[in-house]
């Protein structure tokens, strides 16, 4: 059975959600008009929507994985599950007004909130006690105080930019931290899924990961392998230098230069790092 994937088709999500794919080694579309494609050679068929809608055509099981927003899936209330978080579309969801005028969740009491997102406060505000009037609006919810709509918004936030062109701020705790994440129906195990699955893990890892080369006297080898001890153990070949061998080692990409200061000051030499492609672990 062909696998049926939903995509963003447009917004925050759209380019990294077919970047992701096409690094997995999917065919993806080259017109931005195009709805659907079918990747033959995987045998994958990918439906471009609205990243609001995924959560929903993943849910019904009219298709079998998505790529979404988590507060995207939360707000439609659908019964997809996050299988994976993807690494990017990374945004914060908060309570905003006038800058300076509310600080507490308190404040919210009666007051009229404009979102997008009416499934998230509404939840929020039932486990929080607190009863407001919740309006829905499509989008440019900034602007709704300026125009007397409502009294404060609960919004998206990635840079902040936004909320401070217009006026805003944040007040009240997060109310959620959200990222793109891939979703299927409830125990949705197929091989078919799994190789999918698979495949844009190993994007992720080679995004995150970097090898390590280098080459050590023997003695200095567990303080070296405690520095960096690799996924399931660094890879230890002889050296043609008496006393000495060459260790191979996946590393977290970020603080790989830390890293690397730290082997040099123990001893190692001819450290060098390489980017992953791909992998499976
Ligand atoms: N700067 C950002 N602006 C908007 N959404 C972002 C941002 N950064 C990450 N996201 C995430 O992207 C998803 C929203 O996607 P998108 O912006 O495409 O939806 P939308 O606002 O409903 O659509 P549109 O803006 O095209 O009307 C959410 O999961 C959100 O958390
Ligand atoms: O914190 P920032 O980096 O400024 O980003 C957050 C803004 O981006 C999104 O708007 P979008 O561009 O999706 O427009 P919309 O409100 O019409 O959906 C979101 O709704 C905020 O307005
Ligand atoms: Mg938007």
């Amino acid at each position: 059975m062909t696998l049926r994937i939903a995509v963003p088709n447009k917004g925050a999500l759209s380019q990294a959600a077919t970047d992701i794919l096409r690094e997995s080694g999917y065919r993806q579309r080259t017109d931005s008009k195009e709805l659907a494609l079918v990747d033959h050679d995987n045998d994958v068929e990918f439906f471009y929507l609205r990243p609001r809608d995924i959560a929903l055509y993943v849910g019904e099981g009219t298709l079998d994985v998505g790529i979404t927003g988590r507060d995207l899936l939360l707000d439609s209330g659908a019964k997809a599950d996050e299988v994976m978080n993807l690494g990017f579309g990374r945004s914060r969801f908060h309570f905003a007004g006038p800058a300076g005028r509310y600080s507490s969740l308190e404040d919210l009491r009666g007051l009229r909130i404009a979102t997008s997102y009416v499934g998230v406060v509404e939840d929020y505000l039932f486990r929080h006690g607190i009863d407001a009037t919740v309006t829905r609006l499509d989008g440019a919810v900034e602007t709704s105080i300026q125009l007397g709509v409502a009294d404060v918004i609960a919004d998206v936030v990635e840079t902040g930019s936004t909320l401070r062109a217009a006026g805003l701020a944040t007040f009240g705790d997060v109310i959620l931290d959200s990222q793109a994440v891939l979703i299927t129906r409830g125990g949705d195990v197929s091989a078919d899924f799994d190789i999918f699955r698979r495949r844009v893990e190993g994007v992720l890892v080679a995004r995150s990961y970097v090898m390590m080369d280098y080459d050590i006297e023997e003695s200095h080898l567990p303080e070296a392998t405690a520095l960096a001890p690799g996924r399931e153990g660094p890879t230890i070949s002889p050296l043609g230098k008496a006393g000495w061998v060459a260790v191979r080692v996946m590393v977290p990409r970020a603080n790989s230069q830390r890293l690397m200061d730290d082997l040099y000051s123990i001893g190692a030499r001819a450290i060098l790092l390489t980017d992953i492609h791909a992998c499976r672990l």
